[in-house]
């Protein structure tokens, strides 16, 4: 009777807060409604609101103060089981889905192998990956025909993860099942994201009965049996003491599996516990870097001025040059990551996130949070909000210019999340945003389709946990350069 009346009291204490009285139906219908009806929901009740989602109440805030607050209060860092726990058997019991100290465990283990000196060891890879995308577009390119870019962006992110995450050298075993784990991770990423998507699919017994319960559970083996087999060997490559020389004596690269394996920190992981974060981290980002270049090429197609002025930087930068990118090149291509800040400000790849509620939080807005419901941060209302960004429907980079950040709330922008969840593959994904934007767009110049929107209004959003362009990514590409194509 505990229960019910903790439960009973939260519905009664969340009355107050202002939200549509048919609660989680308000939301119902289809996915490219979402952010409109959310939308509407703020226009009506304000910068926070609840919505009955049985038998869990759901609030969302976007004010920077009030998410200063969620980011940081002791009681708001556990992952509701609701939300998340349908993502675990595709992503695992990892970083995304786990809580309290055991989360801070992992994060400690793996944090170190994501620091920025390990990062920069994979420009090449990142590089080698962009520049077979960029075949295929200069293929696409001498035919003239237009084409919907997410399998190919896709298909690069998964690749890229495959080399950095899990083998730098190719070993045998990669070459035989590298194309099957790329499929398998584009594959269980779709199937996850399209679960989560639908609610009452989260329900063991109803997503049994449904018609992606086998296509899930088949995907989900393979990821899992590719990692499994990846760790085994590497392991095993370690007992043997040769896993880090190369043929004739010099230092093979390595791998971030490579990094936690030897590091201190990583060590303290069960294989099991690492079998599990390996699968976060190849899931969670491969779909997010996927929607991010899907919007960005879709921005500069869609905005000339921009793409010339990040063209005209990356000409100075590389002086017309068809070299490889370095690591020390990153700095110096300071509009082109004002631009994938910009861009992530108008479409942030992750909707929504969401933290259970372990007791009552009073906000600086003035409405507490109750025990046991869940609150949720929405990125991509925070970040229209003209206080903080004025005429926030305009695209505009030189926003994030750092004479412009300076004096903006800190949780203004949080693309990435922020506090002891936030992402932490994030400058791994904004190093390999900037090689492949630059890769690309040093070669090509993007052009809108025919029948696609006109101006970034026009771009319709597909909007759950993640959100991406509706349609995809459709554009055409002509070659800057002969040589390209
Ligand atoms: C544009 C690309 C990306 C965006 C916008 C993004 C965004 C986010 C956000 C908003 C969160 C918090 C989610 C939540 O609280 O539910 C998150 C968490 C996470 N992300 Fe990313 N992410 C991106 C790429 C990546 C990449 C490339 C990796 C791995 C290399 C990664 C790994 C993770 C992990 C493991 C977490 C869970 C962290 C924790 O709770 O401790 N993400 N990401």
């Amino acid at each position: 009777w505990r229960h019910a009346a903790r439960w009973l009291r939260m519905f009664w204490m969340a009355r107050t807060i202002p939200g549509p009285s048919n609660g989680v139906l308000y939301f119902a219908g289809p996915l490219g409604e979402v952010v409109d009806k959310s939308r509407v929901a703020q226009q009506r009740y304000g910068n926070t609101v609840r919505v009955w989602a049985w038998p869990a109440v759901n609030v969302t805030v976007c004010e920077p103060e009030d998410l200063e607050v969620v980011f940081n209060s002791p009681y708001l860092q556990h992952k509701p089981a609701i939300v998340y726990g349908s993502m675990s058997p595709i992503l695992g019991e990892g970083l995304v889905t786990l809580s309290g100290d055991t989360h801070r465990r992992h994060r400690k283990a793996i944090g170190p192998s994501l620091h920025l000196e390990i990062l920069q060891e994979f420009v090449p890879a990142f590089e080698r990956n962009a520049l077979k995308l960029c075949e295929q577009l200069g293929w696409l390119a001498s035919t003239g025909e237009e084409f919907n870019a997410v399998s190919l962006l896709g298909s690069y992110s998964a690749h890229a993860i495959c080399e950095t995450v899990f083998s730098a050298e190719a070993p045998p075993i990669l070459g035989e099942s590298k194309d099957h784990f790329v499929k398998y991770l584009l594959e269980a990423s779709r199937l996850m994201l399209s679960r989560v998507m639908k609610p009452w699919l989260s329900w063991d017994a109803v997503f049994f009965f449904s018609s992606q319960h086998a296509e899930y559970t088949r995907a989900a083996q393979a990821f899992e049996a590719f990692v499994s087999k990846m760790l085994a060997y590497k392991v095993d490559q370690l007992r043997q003491g040769d896993a880090y020389t190369a043929h004739g004596g010099g230092r093979r690269r390595k791998a971030f599996l490579d990094h936690v394996l030897t590091s201190p920190e990583g060590q303290v992981l069960a294989p099991r516990e690492l079998t599990e974060e390996l699968k976060t981290i190849s899931g969670a980002a491969v779909g997010t870097s996927t929607d991010f270049m899907s919007f960005f090429l879709l921005v500069n197609a869609l905005l000339p001025d921009v793409q010339d002025r990040i063209f005209k930087e990356l000409e100075d930068v590389f002086g017309g040059s068809e070299r490889p990118v370095e690591p020390h090149d990153l700095p110096h291509l300071q509009y082109l990551d004002c631009a994938i800040k910009e861009t992530m400000r108008m479409f942030p790849p992750v909707f929504t996130f969401s933290r259970t509620v372990l007791q009552d939080v009073e906000l600086p807005s003035g409405h507490v949070l109750p025990e046991g419901c869940i609150v949720a941060g929405l990125p991509y209302f925070t970040h229209r909000d003209p206080r903080h960004f004025p005429d926030p429907e305009t695209f505009d980079p030189s926003r994030f210019l750092p004479e412009n950040s300076r004096g903006r709330h800190p949780y203004a922008y949080i693309p990435f999340s922020a506090g002891s969840r936030n992402c932490i593959g994030q400058r791994y994904a904004m190093m390999s945003a900037k090689i492949l934007s630059s890769s690309i767009l040093r070669r090509f110049q993007v052009l809108p389709s025919s029948d696609g929107p006109r101006t970034l209004r026009d771009i319709k959003l597909v909007a759950g946990i993640s959100m991406s362009p509706a349609g995809g990514c459709n554009v055409r590409v002509v070659s800057r350069r002969p040589r390209s194509a």
